[in-house]
């Protein structure tokens, strides 16, 4: 297949045979931390305790349940919402429209699941079913990323991604060709990146605090906190919805494999390893710990949370009396670059304050195993990727400014470190 003119982009993540190996390696990697979180000595590194049979992974009873709550979160999509949002400029000079109802899925998933559990629907039961669920979001996933690359075939060239069409059919897959695939006004990145992977994240926490409760009278203090913290980041996202529209998901990358299996697979069942890792391998935590894990999440939030806002109000009213006094750089779009306030600490103020919380969401599970600290690493690497990916985007839209921005701020994300 020819790649469309203007589109030629350089390869990412190792080209093809890059792609190839993380469409293995990524689900598979899934299944065994969801495995090593089971087993008793619990190591991240290594051989699984046991390999699963395949009446363990496949139940057509799970995937009629994962297809129920897809569906769910479909049908609270397209409910009305408070408001409709404007996406950034697209190439043909439109621009899309997105509802912004997320935190409203949000609570009346709460509402339903409530209603379901004291009407007697055993939700912890979910704990013991996540193992097959992981193995149908994966094949589903696959199915899922054909389909928006076949319906990229007709999409119009205007509506391709810059990244995801070089003409290889793995790459391509891999990346996503399509930027907005909609049908209607149904937009499938837009939707999944905010609600069945993040809420069903909290949902899995949930059930797992539920089980520990049924398993030992009550759920540890540990599994409070973990629960707590993740739902304070997924309730955040959906609050400030409207915010991912202009993330470089939404605005530059395609949707394809990569964005489908991170939105559907890997955030719900990796980002909950902590409480699952907990459910099998409870910890004592005493209360002053627990306090200083609570002023760790509470530090990072607090930057995370004024770096979003500060660029966000910015962004929308550079004289917002918030943000009016803050010093800029001028740039060739017209657009300013803040210099002072969070953005003048490091770069990527924003990656600070989620690093900070990704540490204080494993500390509750000890330091005996590396486990439930996988979670950090790997946001530490996707965050180190994410910023040099962003950066050079940075460079291409404001060129000589972000020099500058770049000489005044010379340190990324940790001050005087990095
Ligand atoms: N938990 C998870 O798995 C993940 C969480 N995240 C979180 O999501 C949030 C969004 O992150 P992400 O999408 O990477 O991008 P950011 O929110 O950091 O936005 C980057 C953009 O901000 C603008 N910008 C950069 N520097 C400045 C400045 N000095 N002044 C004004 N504008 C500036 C630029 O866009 P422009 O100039 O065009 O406005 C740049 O492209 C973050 O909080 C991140 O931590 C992200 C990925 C994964
Ligand atoms: C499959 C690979 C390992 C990479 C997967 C990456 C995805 C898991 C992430 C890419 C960008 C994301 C964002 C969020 C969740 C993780 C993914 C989907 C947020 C929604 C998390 C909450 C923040 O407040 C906003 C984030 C936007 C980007």
């Amino acid at each position: 297949m020819a790649s469309p003119q203007g589109l030629k982009a350089p390869l990412e993540f190792g080209g093809p045979l890059g792609a190839a190996a993380l469409m293995l390696l990524l689900p598979a990697t899934t299944l065994h931390l969801l495995l090593a979180a089971r087993s008793g000595p619990a190591r991240l590194l290594g051989p699984p305790a046991r390999l699963p049979g395949l009446s363990e992974l496949w139940s057509p009873a799970v995937l009629l349940l994962l297809l129920t709550w897809l569906g769910l979160q479909a049908a609270l999509y397209l409910l009305p919402a408070r408001k409709v949002a404007e996406g950034l400029e697209l190439k043909d000079k439109s621009h899309l429209r997105y509802p912004i109802n997320g935190f409203q899925a949000l609570m009346l998933t709460a509402l339903l699941v409530g209603l379901g559990v004291s009407g007697g629907l055993p939700l912890g039961a979910l704990s013991e079913m996540l193992l097959p669920l992981a193995f149908v979001a994966i094949l589903t996933t696959f199915i899922f990323s054909f389909l928006l690359y076949m319906k990229a075939q007709v999409a119009p060239t205007s509506g391709l991604a810059p990244g995801g069409n070089s003409g290889n059919l793995i790459y391509d897959f891999f990346m996503g060709r399509e930027l907005n695939p909609r049908i209607g006004s149904f937009d499938f990145k837009y939707f999944c990146e905010l609600r069945p992977g993040l809420i069903g994240w909290v949902l899995i926490n949930l059930a797992l605090l539920i089980q520990e409760a049924e398993l030992r009278g009550s759920p540890s203090l540990a599994m409070w906190l973990v629960n707590g913290f993740q739902l304070l980041y997924v309730g955040d996202a959906l609050w400030y919805e409207e915010a991912v529209l202009t993330t470089m998901d939404i605005t530059h990358d395609g949707f394809g494999f990569m964005l489908a299996f991170g939105d559907l697979v890997w955030v719900p069942f990796t980002y909950s390893l902590q409480a699952q890792f907990l459910l099998y391998h409870p910890q004592p935590l005493g209360l002053p710990g627990a306090l200083l894990i609570c002023l760790i999440n509470a530090v990072g939030y607090y930057i995370f949370r004024g770096a979003n806002s500060q660029k966000n109000t910015f962004r929308k009213n550079p004289s917002d009396p918030s943000v009016a006094g803050l010093e800029t750089i001028p740039t060739a779009t017209g657009k300013r670059l803040l210099v002072s306030g969070w953005w003048g600490m490091v770069r990527h103020p924003n990656y600070l304050g989620d690093l900070i919380m990704a540490l204080a969401w494993s500390l509750p599970c000890g330091v005996s195993h590396l486990l439930p600290y996988f979670y950090f690493l790997y946001f530490a690497a996707l965050l180190v990727h994410r910023e040099a990916r962003d950066e050079l985007q940075c460079l291409q839209k404001y060129g000589r400014a972000w020099h500058e921005y770049c000489q005044r701020v010379p340190y990324r994300i940790v001050p005087y470190i990095y």
